[in-house]
């Protein structure tokens, strides 16, 4: 089992001295989902930086137990690479096994591609890549930003069911979407 929870309180995000949001709180049990809302630019990326303490809160606090992994628009995976070692590049770091990273690229319809260099993949590919990522990696809090941008119906179909498993597992779950997003039970955040 893959545990997860957070809490948010009050958390308040000041960027370039512009208020994005502020007084936000926000408590996800193991198993529970949220989704954040907002047109572009409100602050959905920023407030997942904040939640991976990548970004300091203007305000409030963030409790997060469990490990984090932050599915970003940036892939970082070495372009060089096939997509198996890029990816096992992580994995090493996340102490997750080739196995793991087998598994994750079968999840999202990309087994196929494991001997594939990451400069030759489309728009699709390279998402269900960094969904691979975070599945592989192990950790219990998920914080995924625009998933669902530039995949097509299969590849949404593979993204709910591995967080519907995550989930099932006791991971928890906040995505970030400006376009409507399927995550059964959600609380949603509109920024
Ligand atoms: N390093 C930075 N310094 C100052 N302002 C920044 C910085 N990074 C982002 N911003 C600003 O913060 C605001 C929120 O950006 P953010 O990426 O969090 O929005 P978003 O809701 O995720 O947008 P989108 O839907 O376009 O992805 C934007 O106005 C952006 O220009």
């Amino acid at each position: 089992m893959i545990g997860g929870s957070l809490a948010l309180s009050g958390v308040a995000c000041l960027r370039g001295h512009r208020l994005l949001f502020e007084g936000l709180d926000l408590a996800l049990a193991p198993g529970e989902a949220a989704l954040v809302t907002g047109p572009n630019g409100r602050g959905k990326s920023s407030l997942l930086r904040i939640i991976a303490g990548l970004l300091r809160p203007a305000a409030g606090y963030v409790a997060v137990e469990g490990r984090v992994a932050l599915a970003a628009e940036a892939a970082g995976l070495d372009e060089r690479l096939p997509l198996a070692r890029a990816l096992g590049f992580w994995a090493g770091i996340d102490g997750a096994g080739a196995d793991s990273v087998a598994a994750a690229c079968v999840a999202m319809g990309i087994g196929p591609l494991a001997v594939v260099p990451v400069r030759l993949f489309s728009t699709g590919q390279r998402k269900r890549a960094v969904l691979a990522r975070t599945i592989a990696s192990g950790a219990g809090v998920w914080l995924l930003d625009e998933p669902g941008n530039g995949l097509d119906g299969e590849g949404l179909a593979l993204l709910g069911a591995a967080v519907a498993a995550h989930r099932a597992g006791g991971g928890v779950v906040v995505a970030a979407s400006h376009q409507p997003l399927d995550l059964p039970g959600a609380t949603v955040l509109a920024l």
